[in-house]
């Protein structure tokens, strides 16, 4: 990530066609990372080319797998087997993932080989300490910066002791982080998780043959648990359009009056659709067509229709399923009629940016009223007219920042302007021709 990209987005018409937006980007990381300590071969369709993922496809052949594009989102990975990853000659730079930092770090510590790791600067900023505290109960050693920053030391073993683990923070990086240091680790690796947050390394390592089974427990927390050294063998992987990508038109065309979007293959996941509920409740017209399952994961095709939004309250509980959609949704609900809460935002003030302080100070360069509570809530006052626009957001290296405020800029009486959506491409390359293409006006600036 080299050049600074400035984008100026302009109110335009209706957003109308049919698209399929990029290869979900957890689902992508996964299916490197177990295609490479697979037995055979994994052929992937629909990897998400985003950088994010071509990070961790670099760090798989490091670690000594076969991973080659063999057309457009076509890919095959040739696995070394369980155990058997090479000590890397190289850093491990994971660029602005946290997905492929913590996922992996995971990995390598039930391998008997010493990495290192880093990222760039919005990620060398971020808590590791939360992934490395349960690798260390099982028996994993780590060096590294003060605060549990990268650049940090992995030093792996092939001797890991099983744990019992409850999740301190709803996360789906620290539960797979341990799940995947379980795998190569003989006996019952189980982390227990008060909120439910996405499955998909479970249901994945559970398409590559390993054995993993959940317990709701009595205070109503679900177990999960991986039964260590299982035979792990190639498999074909259909990637579903990310929900988490497909937001960004989804609002859009409910933002731009005489709009009409069909959006193929969006991965459906009950712990990825929160956004898609809330903006149902906000009284967004969304059909969800041809419900059907892809590889173990359900996807639908939405068809979206322009619709006047109101304001309502985002439950806490609601957090997990709609992680990474808060600053879209945020966007959506500053074009609202009325007043939106949303609780339990703790979780974003340690992703990329500091997505709650950005969120609130883009918003109010904006013209949009925001108040970010003492709980880690925000409250935006809609007002159901135009926001005023006209401003340069900045962006923190944040590629959903970026994206959210482009989506705004498309309903605002004066244009805006993003400091940098050059990290677009950590996520969803091409999505500034994609919406120029269904009817927005985002330029360079
Ligand atoms: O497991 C994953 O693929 C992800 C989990 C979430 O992070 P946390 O586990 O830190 O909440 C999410 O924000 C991230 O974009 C992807
Ligand atoms: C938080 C995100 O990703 P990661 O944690 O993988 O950097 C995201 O994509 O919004």
């Amino acid at each position: 990530m080299t050049h600074v990209r400035p984008l100026r987005s302009t109110a335009t018409g209706a957003i109308r066609g049919g698209i399929r937006v990029p290869g979900d980007k957890s689902i992508s990381h996964r299916s490197l990372m177990l295609g490479a300590v697979a037995v055979g071969e994994t052929v992937i369709h629909g990897l998400l080319e985003g950088e994010d993922v071509l990070h961790t496809a670099a760090a798989m052949r490091l670690l000594g797998a076969e991973a080659e594009r063999n057309d457009e989102g076509v890919w095959r990975v040739r696995g070394v087997g369980l155990g058997a990853l090479a000590e890397p000659a190289q850093v491990l730079d994971m660029g602005n993932s946290g997905t492929a930092a913590r996922l992996l770090i995971g990995l390598v510590a039930g391998h008997p080989i010493t990495c290192v790791f880093t990222g760039d600067a919005s990620l060398n900023k971020r808590p590791m300490a939360r992934v490395t505290k349960p690798l260390e109960e099982m028996g994993a050693r780590f060096v590294g910066r003060s605060g549990g920053r990268l650049p940090l030391t992995v030093v792996g073993s092939g001797e890991l002791v099983p744990i019992t683990y409850r999740l301190p923070v709803a996360s789906a990086q620290v539960k797979s982080a341990i799940l995947l240091a379980g795998l190569n680790t003989a006996g019952a690796t189980t982390v227990i998780e008060a909120e439910p947050t996405r499955d998909h390394t479970e249901l994945m390592l559970r398409h590559f043959g390993a054995t993993v089974t959940t317990e709701r427990l009595a205070d109503g927390a679900l177990a999960v648990t991986v039964i260590g050294q299982p035979e792990l063998t190639g498999r074909t992987i259909h990637v579903p359009a990310d929900p988490s990508s497909a937001a960004f038109p989804v609002v859009a065309a409910l933002l731009r009056p005489g709009s009409d979007l069909l959006l193929n293959d969006v991965g459906m996941n009950p712990r990825r659709t929160g956004l898609y509920d809330t903006l149902v409740e906000m009284g967004a017209d969304i059909a969800f067509e041809n419900r059907r399952d892809q590889a173990g994961e359900p996807v639908a095709d939405l068809r979206v229709r322009h619709s006047a939004l109101k304001g309502i309250v985002v439950p806490a509980d609601r957090a997990p399923s709609m992680i990474d959609e808060y600053p879209v949704l945020a966007a959506a609900a500053a074009c609202a009629e009325g007043t939106t809460v949303m609780l339990g935002l703790k979780e974003l003030r340690v992703k990329e940016s500091d997505r709650l302080a950005m969120v609130a100070e883009g918003l109010t360069r904006c013209g949009v009223s925001v108040e970010v509570g003492a709980d880690d809530s925000l409250t935006v006052h809609g007002t159901g007219k135009p926001p005023k626009g006209g401003a340069t957001v900045a962006t923190a290296m944040d590629h959903r920042i970026a994206m959210s405020f482009l989506v705004l800029g498309m309903a605002t009486e004066q244009p805006v302007s993003v400091d940098d959506g050059a990290f677009i491409d950590t996520s969803f390359p091409g999505f500034v021709g994609l919406m120029n293409g269904l009817g927005a006006a985002i330029v360079e600036a």
